[in-house]
């Protein structure tokens, strides 16, 4: 089959895609391709005046969104990715270069000069080989563009404004998304069509074809960085042409993980597996793995299949405090972790095999250890320790996610069926209904709240703003992230009282947190401090629109003119079907609350009613995203 080679060179590898868009993710995964999504922090601005072709910017700009992403998992000591993919779309109409509009007046300009006329769409890719070598970082970059040309019907200002309220321009290049209702407004499409949805597929695989398929005698090292490819086509190769199976430098690479995987044991008897026998290895070809007939098996569904004995298998190892366990100790066998954790050998050597073979743990014939990302974000006392929300999906998430059958069908909470506890007042009944409960969830609020605070807190200028109250703002965790950012500004955090008598055990330590101070009260009764920024971080969402119009009015109240409203939410996209972390967290919602996820038109609606404008969305790549507005 002359597809499978292709792709198939990349089933050993760890491939990561440096991207947040949807539309890459889709064309990626739909072709098979196994890889993991770190979206780029690379922020967009290169100065274009200094590139002499707008393709040479496109391609610049990947490339930093990749080696942004491969210095960070270095960096954060998370495993190092084999490839880093990175890629950037732009626009270009009579001599400008079109990105991502700011807002709809942005679009309306972008989009009113595309009406009638015909355009290039370049997208850049850059292919990031990686290397860990000594602690240090080496990297092979591969890069090409793909240029498509796009011609546009003549748009009427209704057409067009029309066209910007169903919200599709905010997150596309140019303004619009072909793919979609932006379709209707092209009369003609030259060359690759998904090069203009924003990834080049025929013309990557062309690459992988040159990179993995090499003539005799061509190294990495002749490929020109923007070189149109050489390779004609990719339909004829297949392994037994090949007379390499990976660029030349990651062969050992490869032989490493061979040698990772001759060394797993295999028994289930106590005592004695801790003892891997080298004469008990059976001769395996293909220890990489890769598929004979990968387009015959059903991976994706295969892997949500698996999904929630993934999830629980690092539940029970956070909750057994394996990795608490393994910090301290480095190098144990499985028989030592077993008799710490007082569990049998026999199951503790099969979690910890598992959790090795899902990239937490490291195994060697020494035993097991942490890897750098469960050092950072497994064991319970590290200063992003993710244990907290951990702790929170298993012993609360969990429970309520066995009735979502139950919740789908009825179109409500599950509190009662998974705790027998009715829930009237929700954070009442059932966050702060015990000590040990209100514990937990303020942990795992934490927990997220610092994974995510400063993408929240950089997402737009706040720099004018001098008071800030943060309502719901729980531990103050993004409070104490902004008066880092914006020195000169003062955050009160406005929480329960139940949760402001918890808080101090939060609070980063050696830090100057003067400038944050604690009020307790109900937002949605008492008066709100003054401010001339108001938060609402995770806070829309668990309620129904009717109770965030009383929310928002009471904020718009307090609110002078030119205040500002920043919110903190998962965005889903209008039409509620690419960002699947953010849909899964609206069931998530469904089965625990009155709320639900929204789109960025949804948000904008609700707020907009409430007298605030201006509202631009900031998908950051994170766990949330931000939405800022004003009152005018
Ligand atoms: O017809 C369409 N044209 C373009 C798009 C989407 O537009 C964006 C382009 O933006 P960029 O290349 O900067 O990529 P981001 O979305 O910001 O993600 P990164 O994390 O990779 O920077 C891209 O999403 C295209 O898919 C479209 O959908 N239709």
């Amino acid at each position: 089959m002359a597809l499978k080679p292709v792709l198939g060179k990349l089933g050993s590898k760890r491939v990561v895609l440096a991207s947040a868009s949807p539309r890459r993710q889709e064309i990626l995964c739909n072709v098979g391709l196994r890889f993991e999504v770190v979206p780029s922090w690379f922020k967009e601005t290169l100065e274009k005046s200094s590139f002499a072709t707008p393709y040479k910017y496109a391609i610049e700009t990947a490339k930093q969104k990749a080696l942004e992403v491969a210095n960070r998992m270095h960096v954060k000591h998370l495993r190092t990715p084999d490839i880093v993919i990175g890629a950037d779309t732009i626009v270009t109409v009579d001599e400008y270069i079109l990105e991502k509009p700011v807002d709809k007046q942005d679009a309306y300009r972008m989009l009113s000069r595309l009406s009638g006329k015909e355009h290039s769409v370049f997208t850049g890719v850059a292919i990031v080989h990686c290397n860990s070598k000594d602690n240090r970082l080496e990297t092979e970059v591969t890069d090409f563009y793909e240029e498509t040309k796009v011609k546009f019907a003549d748009l009427s200002e209704e057409l067009l404004w029309d066209y910007i309220h169903s919200g599709e321009p905010m997150d596309k290049a140019g303004g619009y998304g072909i793919q979609a209702l932006g379709g209707m407004l092209v009369e003609y499409v030259h060359g690759d069509f998904l090069n203009v949805v924003g990834f080049p597929l025929n013309h990557f695989c062309k690459k992988l074809v040159e990179l993995y398929y090499p003539p005799p005698k061509h190294t990495l090292h002749h490929i020109k960085h923007d070189s149109v490819p050489s390779v004609e086509t990719f339909e004829n190769i297949s392994d037994e042409e090949s007379d390499s199976s990976s660029p030349i430098q990651y062969k050992d690479a490869i032989k490493m993980d061979r040698s990772k995987l001759h060394s797993s044991g295999g028994g289930c008897s106590p005592g004695s597996s801790n003892i891997i026998k080298p004469n008990c290895m059976v001769p395996v070809e293909n220890w990489n793995g890769v598929m004979e007939n990968p387009d015959k098996f059903p991976s994706k569904i295969v892997e949500l299949l698996d999904g929630f004995r993934a999830s629980k298998a690092l539940f029970v190892a956070s909750k057994l405090k394996v990795f608490d366990l393994l910090k301290n100790k480095g190098v144990l066998q499985s028989v030592d972790v077993a008799n710490t954790i007082n569990a049998s050998v026999c199951g503790t050597e099969r979690l910890l095999d598992a959790c090795a073979a899902l990239g937490l743990l490291e195994k060697t014939i020494q035993g097991y250890s942490n890897t750098d990302s469960a050092n950072t974000y497994l064991a319970s006392d590290s200063e992003d320790s993710l244990h907290g929300y951990i702790i929170h999906s298993n012993d609360h998430l969990w429970p309520l996610f066995t009735h979502l059958e139950s919740a789908v069908k009825e179109g409500t909470m599950q509190n009662y069926r998974a705790f027998g506890k009715k829930s009237e007042n929700l954070f009442q009944d059932s966050y702060y209904q015990s000590m040990e409960v209100k514990q937990r969830f303020m942990a795992a609020m934490h927990s997220i709240a610092k994974l995510t605070a400063k993408d929240v807190a950089t997402a737009f200028d706040l720099s004018q703003f001098r008071s800030a109250c943060d309502l719901g703002g729980c531990t103050g965790a993004l409070a104490n992230e902004l008066v880092q950012k914006y020195p000169n500004l003062k955050v009160t955090v406005f929480d329960l009282p139940e949760v402001i008598a918890n808080v101090s055990h939060f609070q980063p330590v050696g830090q100057h947190t003067a400038p944050v101070t604690f009020t307790s009260g109900d937002f949605f009764k008492d008066n709100l401090p003054a401010a001339d920024l108001y938060i609402l971080s995770r806070i829309l969402h668990d309620w129904t629109d009717e109770k965030i119009h009383v929310l928002l009015s009471k904020i718009s109240a307090a609110c002078k003119p030119g205040c500002g409203l920043l919110l903190s939410e998962m965005v889903l996209d209008d039409e509620k079907k690419n960002r699947s972390t953010a849909l899964l967290q609206s069931l998530n919602m469904l089965v625990q609350t009155e709320g639900k996820e929204r789109s960025g038109s949804e948000y904008q609606s609700l707020l907009e009613h409430h007298g605030f404008t201006s509202v631009k969305i900031r998908l950051t790549g994170n766990l949330l995203d931000a939405i800022f507005c004003t009152k005018c």
